[in-house]
């Protein structure tokens, strides 16, 4: 099955992110290809709307770390959403397995806990090449996906009960 371009998307689908507030947790492993997606996904909340005071960003050392930053956010900070950016590259041991599955689920928890969304913008690949293609290259910019992913679900909670 063909790989979904990250960032084509519907334009019209997106609401305004004019009155949103972003935070962004990114982590320093493999920051060539984070720092892209953070840039992907700063770029993408401007582009519809928000704006620069509006969205923060902190850093944490790798993925692994990016549930705790991310909690930082929702203790300390006043946000509508948070967007966890990371990218794990498989090694030669399980090592990998273990980043991920705990990246997943503490993510799935956050979001249930704090009722509010933790966009899970991590890349999980097999080898640098395949980062580099989802950090803006051929599959496009899984921050900008997340960007949009945020904006949606932030309008989908303050609108629901319309
Ligand atoms: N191998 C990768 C890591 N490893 C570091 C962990 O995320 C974590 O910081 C460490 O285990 C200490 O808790 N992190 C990534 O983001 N990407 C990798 O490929
Ligand atoms: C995903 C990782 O932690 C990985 O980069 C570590 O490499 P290795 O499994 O070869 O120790």
């Amino acid at each position: 099955m063909a790989t979904k371009d990250l960032s084509q998307y519907d334009i019209e689908s997106v609401p305004s992110a004019e009155n949103m507030r972003f935070g962004i947790v990114v982590a320093e492993w493999n920051f060539e290809i984070t720092s892209a997606l953070a840039n992907g996904a700063v770029n993408t909340l401007k582009k519809h709307g928000a704006t620069d005071e509006n969205i923060r960003v902190k850093y944490v050392p790798g993925t692994f770390e990016l549930p705790l930053g991310a909690q930082y956010f929702a203790e300390m900070e006043n946000v509508d959403a948070i967007i966890l950016l990371g990218c794990v590259i498989q090694g030669e041991t399980r090592h990998f397995d273990y980043i991920c599955d705990g990246v997943t689920q503490g993510t799935i928890d956050l979001n249930l806990k704090y009722n509010k969304p933790f966009i899970f913008g991590v890349l999980t690949t097999n080898d640098e090449q395949q980062a580099k293609d989802r950090a803006g290259g051929k599959h496009g910019n899984k921050g900008d996906e997340a960007a949009v992913t945020a904006i949606k679900m932030v309008h989908l909670k303050q609108n629901f009960s319309d």
